[in-house]
Parts: C-alpha cells; structure tokens; sequence
C-alpha cells in the first residue's frame, strides 16, 4: 500500500512547524502546503534538524485550487490538518474582504479539494476569539460564539460553521475543531519559534523582542480594567502543549468522531504584568514598559474550561509559565531576527 500522508495546511507558519514536529515524532508522515506569505520554508528546514526527517513541501496558495488538486494527486492523504490563513486582527478589520477572501475562500476551496478526492477528515485552527466578550468564565466549548468583533473573529466562526454544515451533510466526515487560547513559548531546541513580521501584535513576541534589543519598551494597554493588578488576563499556552493537543485530535477523528470542538488552554489566567514579570524572572532581562490607554476591541479577562479536551482527547497542558518564557527566549536570543539573517546596517 502506499505511504498515507498528513496534510499540514500552513505548515511553515508557528502553530504549523510545531504541530509538524510533533506529528513526525508521532511516527506521521506529513505533506506541508503553505503560499509563504507570513513564513520562509527556511523553518521547514529548522523541522527537519529536529526530527532527522524529510519533510515534502510546496509554495502552494489555497486560493489556487488546481495547485491544491496536484497535491493531492501526488499524495495518498488521509487527513488535513488546516493552519493556513490571515490572522493579523487589526489588519482584518481594515481589510476584511482579503480576510473573507483568504480564510473562507481558501477553506472552501480546500473542503472541496478534499471532497473530490474522499478525504473526509480535518482538524481545523478555531479561536476563543469566537466567544467574543465572555458571558462567563472559563469559557467551555457550550458558550456561545459569533459575536466577535472583528473580520478575522468571524472568518474563524463562519469556517466553524461551514465545517459543521459539510459534516452534517455526510456522516463519513470527521471534524476536530480546536479553539486556541494564547499560544506563546517555542520548542526547546531554540530552532523554531514565532516569528512576527514588523511590529509585532501579540504580547509575548513583543515583550522578547524588547529583552533582545529591537524595541525600545513595552506599552501596556489599559491599567483599569476589572482584574487583579488592572492588566488584561489570559489563558497562555505553551505552543509545544498546543502542538501535542493536535496529535491527541488525530487519534480522536480515527474513533470517526464526527464534527467535534475543544477548547486547547490550561485554564488559568495571567495579566499583562504577571506575564512581564515571569518573563523578568526566567530570563533575567529587564523589560521597560509604560501604561498607555486601552486597546480597541480588548476584554478585560478570558480563561480556557479545559475539562472536554482532557477527558475526550486525554490531552491537558503540562509546561509551566516558566518554560513558556524560557522558551521563548532561547529561540528569541538564538534568533534575534526571527528565520532572517540581520539586516545590513549600510
Ligand atoms: N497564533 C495564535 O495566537 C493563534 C490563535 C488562535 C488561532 N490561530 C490560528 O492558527 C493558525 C496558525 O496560526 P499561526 O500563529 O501559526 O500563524 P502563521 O501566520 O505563523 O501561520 C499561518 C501560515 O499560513 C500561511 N498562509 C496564509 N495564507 C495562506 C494561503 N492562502 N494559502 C496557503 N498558506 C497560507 C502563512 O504563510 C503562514 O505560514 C491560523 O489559522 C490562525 O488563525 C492562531
Ligand atoms: C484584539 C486582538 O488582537 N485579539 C487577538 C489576540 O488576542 P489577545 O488580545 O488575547 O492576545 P495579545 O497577545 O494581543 O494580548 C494579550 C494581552 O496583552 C495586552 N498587550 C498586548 C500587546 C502589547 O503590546 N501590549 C499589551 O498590553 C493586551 O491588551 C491583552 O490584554 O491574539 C489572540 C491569539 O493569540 C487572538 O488571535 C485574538 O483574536
């Protein structure tokens, strides 16, 4: 019989590398697709320092179906594992029509791909975005969703949604949804981590690129919210739990478990300032930061109800707020600009 393969949609990005390596220690065969826009296959390459394996990978774009086609004609695939897509929530409001574009059209075009060829099994990159401000905490898979308020938000609940409708038109579908907190942290090589493109969006690459000296100062956005120290609270996750809850999704949609959702945090917070402090403490490294107003579009508090996934997937998170830091930083400091080599200073 031929080789099966998984397909790694946006294999190259963050969540994709690390998710990569888990499924190849797993003893996976994995295909990567990725159109390169927000990754350099150079960290597919950083994949196979780690793991000792080849990893088969293509610039494909999944708007462009007829690439998406050859992939499957040229692999035996058993099961997608779909990372691709825009995730720069500022950006999206913005530019809402390329996020529709490229997270719903380029979700369609992959369910259909996948349609024609009979692979009837994906594990989708969800959001707690999509809970929107939390009606109560923690949040469990029952909260309601869609009403968040921003472009990219909703591209995460209508591909839900879409998923939901083609598994219920064909029970041989299987679908695991799983909705992320706050990834952060990277694998404990140091060879690969996140790697923002400009001013980074998210807390945690900002804070490491301030220990490493490409910005000036940390700024803290709202000191009033309704929280312990005033900072917003979130439930952070160490990317190598996240990537490990992907291979436990894996054995969960060969029980042909039809469309199910998890929730993949600890389910405990943390704010801005315990976060900044954590990261002081495991690195060493002073991190300057001033208050300034609220952010648009922020909650105060959000934490994961982590029970489904540990009682359905037999997966909780293990790694501390410590490691998350350190990890963070050895890739930050084995890496100071990310997978690109310093700029010229001419
Ligand atoms: N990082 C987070 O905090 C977070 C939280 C919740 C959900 N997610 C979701 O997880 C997934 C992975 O996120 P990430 O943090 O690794 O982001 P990332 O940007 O590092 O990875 C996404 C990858 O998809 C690729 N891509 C984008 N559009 C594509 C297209 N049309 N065709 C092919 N490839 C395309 C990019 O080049 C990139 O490598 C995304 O769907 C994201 O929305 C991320
Ligand atoms: C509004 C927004 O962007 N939401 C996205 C952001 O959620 P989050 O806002 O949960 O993540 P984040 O890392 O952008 O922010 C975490 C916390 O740090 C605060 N903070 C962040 C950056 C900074 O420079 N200073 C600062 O104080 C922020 O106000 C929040 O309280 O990322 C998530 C994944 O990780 C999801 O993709 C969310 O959709």
């Amino acid at each position: 019989m031929s080789t099966e393969y998984v397909l790694v949609t946006g294999g190259a990005g963050y969540i994709g590398t690390h998710a990569v390596v888990e499924l190849l220690q797993a003893g996976y065969n994995v295909v990567v697709v990725d159109n390169l826009v927000n990754a350099s296959m150079e960290s597919i390459g950083r994949v196979e320092e780690i793991t000792g394996k080849k990893v088969p990978s293509h610039q494909v774009d999944l708007l462009d179906k007829e690439a998406v086609k050859k992939i499957f004609q040229q692999y035996k695939i058993s099961l997608v594992m779909h990372f691709a897509g825009l995730k720069a929530v500022g950006e999206s409001v913005q530019l809402p029509l390329l996020y529709y574009h490229t997270n719903v059209g380029g979700t369609v075009n992959l369910l259909e791909v996948m349609k024609e060829f009979s692979v009837k099994n994906i594990i989708f990159s969800s959001s707690a975005t999509v809970y929107g401000a939390p009606q109560y905490l923690p949040v469990d898979e029952k909260h309601p969703t869609g009403s968040c308020t921003n472009a990219y938000g909703k591209t995460k609940f209508f591909i839900e949604e879409i998923i939901r409708d083609v598994c219920a038109a064909d029970k041989e579908w299987n679908a695991v949804i799983l909705r992320y907190f706050n990834p952060v942290g990277a694998h404990k090589s140091g060879k690969i981590g996140e790697n923002p493109q400009g001013v980074p969006n998210n807390l945690m690459p900002f804070v490491a690129q301030v220990a490493v000296g490409r910005r000036e100062c940390l700024t803290v956005f709202g000191s009033d919210y309704d929280t312990p120290d005033g900072t917003g609270v979130r439930d952070y996750i160490h990317i190598v739990d996240l990537a490990q809850g992907h291979v436990a999704a894996m054995k969960k949609i060969q029980e042909k478990c039809g469309c199910v959702v998890y929730n993949l945090g600890t389910g405990v917070g943390y704010s801005v300032l315990d976060m900044v402090k954590a990261f002081q403490k495991a690195t060493g490294k002073e991190i300057p930061y001033k208050i300034a107003p609220r952010r648009e579009g922020d909650i105060a508090t959000v934490y994961a109800d982590p029970k489904t996934a540990e009682q359905e997937l037999g997966w909780k998170t293990t790694r501390s707020l410590e490691e998350m830091c350190e990890d963070l930083w050895r890739w930050q400091s084995n890496n100071p600009h990310g997978y690109a080599p310093a700029p010229s200073s001419s």
